[in-house]
Parts: C-alpha cells; sequence; structure tokens
C-alpha cells in the first residue's frame, strides 16, 4: 500500500521493514581507510538484508563506494543528482538509476521520497546538510522515517554531545532527540533502524511539497502527529 506521496507503507508487520535507504556520505573519501572499509561495509550489509540503496548520484568518495558495492552485491541503486552537477560528481561510468533533477531541493526531496530510512556516513558540509534537514523534517512531521548515523571511528561524537547539549538546554524535547539514531557499525545501526518507532498521536503535520497536512512514511496514519 502507498501513501498519497507514493511513499510505501513499510509498517511494522511486514518481513522486512526497509525497501529501499538513503546514504549520505562524502563525496571526498575522507583521511582514513576506516571511512572507506565502513562504505563498503554498509553497502555489504544493505545487499545482504536485501536493502536498495537510493543517493546523490556521484561516483567519486564515499559515495561511489557505498553505490559501487550495492550494486556490484547484485542490489538496486538508485541515484538523484542535480543537473548542475553532473560534471562535477560524476567521474567515468555510474551504477544503477540515475535520475537527473533541476536543483539540490529536488535532489533531497526525491531521496526523501523513496527511502524508508536515512544513514549518513562520515562527509563534509553536504553530508551535514543533507542530514539535518531530514531530521528538522522528522521534527515537523514531514515524514515519520528514522535516521541513523553511522559513528565510525568517532566521526559523529561531537555532533551528537551537541544533539544533547541541544536537549539539555530545552531547545528540542526527548522525542526530537530520539529522532537520530547512532553506531559504530552498520549492523548495528540497520538493527536500530529497523526498531525505531515513531512517537506519534493525533494531529495534523505538515507536508512541504503540497498543502496537504499528511506526513509521509511508514506507520502514517492520516491523522498522524508528533507527541510532546
Ligand atoms: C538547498 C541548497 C543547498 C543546500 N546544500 C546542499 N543540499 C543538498 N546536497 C548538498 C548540499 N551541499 C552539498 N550537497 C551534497 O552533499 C553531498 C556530500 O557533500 P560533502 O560536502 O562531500 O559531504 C554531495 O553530493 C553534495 O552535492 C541550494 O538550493
Amino acid at each position: 500500500m502507498e501513501d498519497q506521496l507514493g511513499t510505501s507503507d513499510n509498517d511494522a508487520s511486514t518481513a522486512k521493514r526497509f525497501r529501499r535507504i538513503c546514504v549520505f556520505c562524502g563525496s571526498s573519501s575522507g583521511r582514513k581507510d576506516v571511512f572507506t572499509n565502513e562504505a563498503l561495509s554498509l553497502g555489504r550489509e544493505l545487499v545482504k538484508r536485501e536493502i536498495d540503496l537510493v543517493y546523490g548520484g556521484g561516483s567519486i568518495g564515499l559515495m561511489g563506494q557505498v553505490a559501487q558495492t550495492v550494486d556490484s552485491g547484485g542490489g538496486n541503486v538508485v541515484g538523484v543528482i542535480p543537473k548542475a552537477l553532473l560534471g562535477k560528481e560524476i567521474t567515468g561510468s555510474t551504477v544503477g538509476e540515475l535520475i537527473v533533477v533541476g536543483d539540490m531541493h529536488q535532489r533531497k526531496a526525491e531521496m526523501a521520497r523513496q527511502a524508508d530510512a536515512f544513514i549518513a556516513l562520515p562527509g563534509g558540509y553536504g553530508t551535514l546538510e543533507e542530514l539535518v534537514e531530514v531530521i528538522t523534517w522528522n521534527q515537523l512531521g514531514i515524514h515519520l522515517k528514522p535516521v541513523g548515523l553511522l559513528n565510525v571511528d568517532g566521526f559523529y561524537d561531537t555532533l551528537l554531545t551537541f544533539f544533547d547539549k541541544q536537549l539539555e538546554e530545552e531547545f528540542f524535547d526527548n522525542s526530537a532527540r530520539n529522532i537520530v539514531m547512532s553506531a559504530n557499525t552498520s549492523s548495528e545501526l540497520l538493527d536500530k533502524l529497523e526498531a525505531y518507532t515513531p512517537a506519534f498521536v493525533a494531529g495534523p503535520e505538515l507536508c512541504w511539497e503540497t498543502d496537504r497536512r499528511v506526513p509521509f512514511g511508514y506507520n502514517a496514519g492520516p491523522k498522524a502527529g508528533r507527541s510532546k
């Protein structure tokens, strides 16, 4: 069953929780081999669990490594890239299906629509921007999908500490802090994401694509809303 935005209804009663996961990660590979190793490991884990990949469409950095691993393992890969970045983020051939969109916002909206959950590997400003945007979309009730940080070699320790500081200083509550999960390994993180239950009660929420007030994502009832 699909909701009004075409998002699959992956509720907890289905055998497989996630059909497709969106991975945000660096267009560079970073300084340490461990970043690449964990990108490859995530790709293998997605293949093992028969979860498809949606990502930014680039062939470079950790982005390219995750995509190539999923593709070579027989998984389905969808890349979403703005036309203006084709020359910058794709060198040589790409894998899977490539959707070319008009701008960055369309890219993020399309990736979010296609995915049942989000994972951020290490990366730069772009990765951080994409990550925080999907967290805030969940907070606003635009989607109900879990967000996970793959905390490779403590890469996200300081960001997680900052999120805790924001909670402590009461800029958001526990339900908002709990949107973001983290783990040191792909396997552990996927297990946590699969166990995630959004804290929702009745009440309308936002939709940024239309004037509808219905969030998209699994477990999304027509009157779902965030609890306090
Ligand atoms: C909405 C607009 C800009 C917001 N910035 C970005 N939005 C989406 N994706 C972005 C943005 N900036 C960079 N990226 C992509 O992130 C990927 C990883 O980048 P990193 O810096 O190496 O972590 C890469 O694909 C970037 O294209 C403008 O309207």
